[in-house]
């Protein structure tokens, strides 16, 4: 009794508040990223602009939103599905920089701070995201 050991971890998805914890990852995320978009200097406007100029900006939010909540719940280990396209299709033609994307890692990791999520949670979230890296950058 009292050993923990052969118990297996519970699921990052589980460990992060399940559906309401992912949902306040990326919503955050989102909103750190509108934030940057909002600058006249800002590093993602470029890549950025295409959405925001959108006759119907908050439905291609939403869009990218539920997307985006699906995605991670699946990498996560939970039981949502990701049916949205490749990070290669989603980000070619863009041709985001290195710039870009340390921009936008570091709204995630503000959003991570924001939302509380523990260290050891943080830095498997941080390795989903960094292994996507090399999809997303420079297409
Ligand atoms: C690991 C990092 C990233 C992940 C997981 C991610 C995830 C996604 C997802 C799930 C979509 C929607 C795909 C679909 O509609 O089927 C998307 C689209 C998009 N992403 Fe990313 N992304 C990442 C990095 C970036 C970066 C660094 C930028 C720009 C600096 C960026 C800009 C965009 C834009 C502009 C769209 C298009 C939205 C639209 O057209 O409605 N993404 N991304």
């Amino acid at each position: 009794c009292g050993s923990k050991e052969n118990e297996p971890e519970p699921k990052l998805y589980d460990r992060m508040g399940g559906l309401k914890g992912v949902e306040g990852f990326v919503d955050v995320l989102m909103a750190n990223v509108a934030a940057e978009t909002n600058t006249s200097n800002s590093s993602m406007l470029r890549t950025h602009t295409p959405l925001l100029t959108d006759a119907d900006v908050p439905a291609r939010l939403a869009r990218l939103r539920n997307n985006f909540i699906n995605q991670m719940g699946e990498a996560t280990g939970g039981p949502l599905k990701y049916t949205g396209m490749t990070m290669l299709s989603a980000h070619k033609g863009m041709m985001i920089t290195e710039k870009e994307w340390s921009v936008w890692r570091q709204a995630a990791d503000a959003s991570m701070a924001t939302n509380n999520i523990g260290a050891k949670e943080r830095a498997e979230l941080a390795k989903i995201l960094d292994d996507m890296k090399d999809a997303t950058v420079g297409h």
